[in-house]
């Protein structure tokens, strides 16, 4: 049976929802990518979000957990996301292993549910746009078509979508090469259902706000390190890690902050070449 998460919502009628991305975590503690400990500042991000104090209701972590395929990455990303009393959904990125990143998470009491429904008029639906071994992505047609069976089943409902790779170009050329290469397919389905208005991605490791067909398509600062924005060669910003909060409004809206660790005290290796 497909597993189902609903969410009450409190007095007040809108839904906070903090996007944790891209932790890029690895099975010892002390290990980095491109010259950050990305333990670390998964651990800052957490520790910033606490003491910022504000009220969380739901937590989606849009893939990229891990950077080696390892169980112990998973468990270090449960171990930092219990810091925060609320429930976690996920989604995999193309660096993900799923075999593992199912278990680990399931294991630490991690719903592996990719449909929430949020009181009576929303429900967040989490894509798979994995191909495993490479970076860009794709929708299965098996992801399709729950997609659309999901929205024609609750048609009353506003829909957050969310999903790993950005389907609309996001201005860094080297970047745009590991999108969604079947974004055509994707809008087909959803030009059917104007109850979809934003899409929230991972993956570029910066913000971005753009308009894609007239819905919104979001996308976040990971955890660890950022890619600096309109490069067409692979360049990494100096820019500090980030989150991002939304809040789901019972009218459909959502509102959104991006927010940041503040001090230069993550700094990469700026003249690397790749990963
Ligand atoms: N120099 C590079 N040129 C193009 N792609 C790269 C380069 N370095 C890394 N990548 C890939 O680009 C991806 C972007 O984000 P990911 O973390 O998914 O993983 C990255 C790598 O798979």
């Amino acid at each position: 049976m497909e597993s189902l998460l609903n969410l009450p919502v409190a007095g007040g009628g809108r839904i906070r929802i903090l996007q944790i991305t891209d932790t890029h975590l690895f099975s010892g503690k002390n290990e980095t990518l491109l010259g950050i400990n990305t333990w670390e500042s998964y651990q800052a991000v957490l520790a910033a979000i606490l003491a910022d104090g504000r009220q969380c209701d739901l937590i989606v972590a849009t893939g990229d957990l891990a950077q080696d395929h390892s169980a112990e990455a998973y468990q270090h990303f449960a171990e930092g996301i219990a810091r925060i009393a609320a429930p976690c959904v996920w989604l995999p990125g193309n660096h993900d292993f799923q075999p593992a990143m199912y278990g680990s998470l399931q294991d630490a009491g991690i719903s592996p549910s990719k449909l929430v429904y949020v009181g009576d008029s929303w429900q967040i639906l989490l894509l798979d746009s994995q191909v495993f071994g490479v970076p860009h992505g794709e929708l299965s047609e098996y992801q399709l078509e729950w997609l659309e069976r999901k929205l024609a089943a609750a048609p009353e409902r506003h829909t957050l979508l969310l999903l790993h790779h950005h389907p609309v170009p996001a201005g860094c050329s080297w970047l745009d090469q590991h999108s969604l290469r079947n974004a055509q397919e994707l809008d087909n389905v959803l030009v059917k259902f104007p109850q979809v208005k934003t899409l929230l991605c991972g993956h570029i490791h910066q913000e971005l706000d753009l308009d894609w067909n007239g819905r919104r398509m979001l996308a976040t600062p990971s955890t660890c390190v950022q890619f600096k924005p309109h490069c067409s060669n692979f360049t990494l910003d100096t820019i500090e890690p980030g989150w991002r909060w939304l809040e789901l409004h019972d009218d459909g809206e959502v509102t959104t902050e991006v927010c940041r660790l503040q001090g230069a005290v993550f700094n990469p290796d700026t003249a690397s070449e790749g990963y």
